[in-house]
C-alpha cells in the first residue's frame, strides 16, 4: 500500500501554549538570580503547572549540592500542599537521569503526578547525555522539546544563553570568556587621572552584575599597577557566598605585595605568565563563566591566541552617554551568549 507525503510526515511537534511560554518565562528569570553561584553546575530553572495551566510553583538550582530546581520545585509544591495538582514540568535543561552530588531528578519526576515535561535544552553533558528526555519517555511521561515547538525557537535561545557557559565548559573544559572593554569619546581606555573607570553609573551598575553573574576575573598586571583594583560587586546587590577567582596575567613580581595581600583576602588568586597556559590554569578552576577586566596590552594578546567567547563594548559619545555593543567568535551567533539574560541585552547591537 503507498502513501501519501502527509502520511509519511511526522505529526507536526505540538505548539507551545501560552502558558508554558509564561512558566519557561518564569524559570528562565529565577535561574537567572543564581547565575554565578551553581558552578561547576549549571544554573537551571523549574516551574510546574497544574491541568488548568496555572504555574504553581517556581524553582531553580541555587549552588552544588543543594536541590536540583526539579526537586527543589517538587518538594516546594509539597510544602505547599499542591503536589498532588502537578500535571506539567517545564525544565530549562534536560532532567538528569544520574546520580552525582544528589539523585536523579527523573526519579522524582516519576515519584510526581507529573505527566508531561517540556524541556528547554538537551543536556550537553557527554557523560549523560540523553538519558533524562529517554528515561522519562520510557516510563510513559510525555516529553517535548522547546526547539521542536513551531513556537519555540526564542525562548528554546534563552535557554541556551543560560547555559552556554556549562556548554563551554562540557565541549572545551574551560570557561566562556567574555571580554568587557569601556572607550571613552576619543577610543581610549585610560580613564582620567585619578580614576579608575569613566563610564555613567548605569553602565557600572551592568559592570558589576556581570562580575556577580560571572565565577573568576581575568586581569593584566599592567591594570593592577594602574589602578589597584579591587573587582568586587558594590554598584548591585551581591548576597552570593562564594569565592571567586582571580587570574593576573604576567609577572607576580610586577604587581604590589600590599595589592596582592587584599586580592588574597577576596580571592583565590593565580598568576598566568604565559597566556598560552591559560586554557590549562581556567580548567583547573571550577568556573563556568569568565569576565576579562584588562587593559589595551592584554586585550590585544587574547584577540590574537582567539581566547575569548563574546566581546562587549562600551564605548562613550562626545554627550557622555554609553553606547553597548557585542561581538561573539561563534557561528552560534548572539543569542547563544550569556549576556542575552541580562534585562540591558536591548542596549546591546551586534558589531
Ligand atoms: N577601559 C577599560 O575597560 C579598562 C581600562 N584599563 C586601563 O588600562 C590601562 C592598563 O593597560 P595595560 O598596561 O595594557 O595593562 P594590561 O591589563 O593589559 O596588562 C598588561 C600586562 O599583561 C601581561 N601580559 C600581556 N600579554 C601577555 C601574555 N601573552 N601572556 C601573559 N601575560 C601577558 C604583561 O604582564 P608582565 O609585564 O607582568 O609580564 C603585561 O605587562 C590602565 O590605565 C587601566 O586603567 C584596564 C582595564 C579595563
Ligand atoms: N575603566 C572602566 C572599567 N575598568 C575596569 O574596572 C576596574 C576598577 O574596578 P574597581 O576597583 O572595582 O572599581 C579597572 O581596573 C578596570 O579593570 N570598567 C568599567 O566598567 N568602566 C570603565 O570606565
Amino acid at each position: 500500500m503507498t502513501q501519501t507525503l502527509s502520511e509519511m510526515m511526522p505529526a507536526p511537534s505540538a505548539v507551545m501554549p501560552d502558558c508554558v511560554v509564561r512558566a519557561f518565562q518564569a524559570a528562565l528569570a529565577e535561574a537567572w538570580r543564581f547565575v554565578g553561584q551553581t558552578a561547576p553546575n549549571p544554573a537551571v530553572g523549574c516551574a510546574l503547572l497544574d491541568e488548568a495551566g496555572e504555574v504553581l510553583g517556581v524553582a531553580a538550582h541555587h549552588r552544588a549540592g543543594a536541590l536540583h530546581a526539579e526537586r527543589l520545585a517538587l518538594e516546594q509544591a509539597r510544602q505547599a500542599g499542591v503536589l498532588d495538582r502537578v500535571r506539567t514540568a517545564v525544565v530549562t535543561l534536560e532532567p538528569c537521569n544520574h546520580t552525582g552530588r544528589t539523585r536523579p531528578c527523573t526519579e522524582a519526576l516519576l515519584e510526581s503526578p507529573v505527566k508531561t515535561v517540556w524541556i528547554g535544552c538537551a543536556d550537553p553533558n557527554p557523560h549523560v547525555a540523553g538519558g533524562g528526555a529517554a528515561c522519562l519517555t520510557g516510563a510513559g511521561v510525555t516529553v517535548r522539546w522547546l526547539a521542536q515547538a513551531p513556537n519555540g525557537a526564542a525562548l528554546a535561545a534563552r535557554c541556551a544563553a543560560l547555559l552556554a557557559p556549562f556548554a563551554m565548559r562540557m565541549a572545551q573544559g574551560r570557561p566562556w570568556i567574555t571580554v568587557k572593554q569601556a572607550l571613552d569619546q576619543h577610543g581610549s581606555m585610560v580613564p582620567p587621572a585619578g580614576q579608575t573607570t569613566f563610564t555613567t553609573p548605569d553602565s557600572l551598575r551592568f559592570a558589576h552584575a556581570l562580575r556577580r553573574a560571572t565565577d573568576l576575573v581575568i586581569t593584566g598586571t599592567g591594570t593592577v599597577r594602574a589602578d589597584a583594583p579591587s573587582f568586587t560587586v558594590r554598584h548591585v546587590e551581591d548576597h552570593a557566598e562564594r569565592r571567586r577567582t582571580l587570574v593576573v596575567c604576567g609577572q607576580q613580581d610586577h604587581v604590589s605585595p600590599h595589592w596582592l595581600e587584599q586580592a588574597n583576602n577576596r580571592f583565590d588568586v593565580r598568576f598566568c605568565p604565559d597566556i598560552r597556559e591559560l586554557p590549562a590554569l581556567l580548567a583547573e578552576t571550577p568556573a563556568l563563566w569568565a569576565m576579562v577586566e584588562a587593559g589595551p596590552t592584554l586585550l590585544a594578546a587574547l584577540r590574537a591566541q582567539d581566547m575569548w567567547d563574546d566581546w562587549l563594548t562600551i564605548r562613550q559619545d562626545a554627550s557622555g552617554a554609553d553606547h553597548f555593543s557585542v561581538t561573539t567568535r561563534h557561528a552560534t551567533a548572539l543569542p547563544t551568549t550569556p549576556l542575552a539574560l541580562f534585562p540591558e541585552w536591548a542596549r546591546c547591537a551586534e558589531e
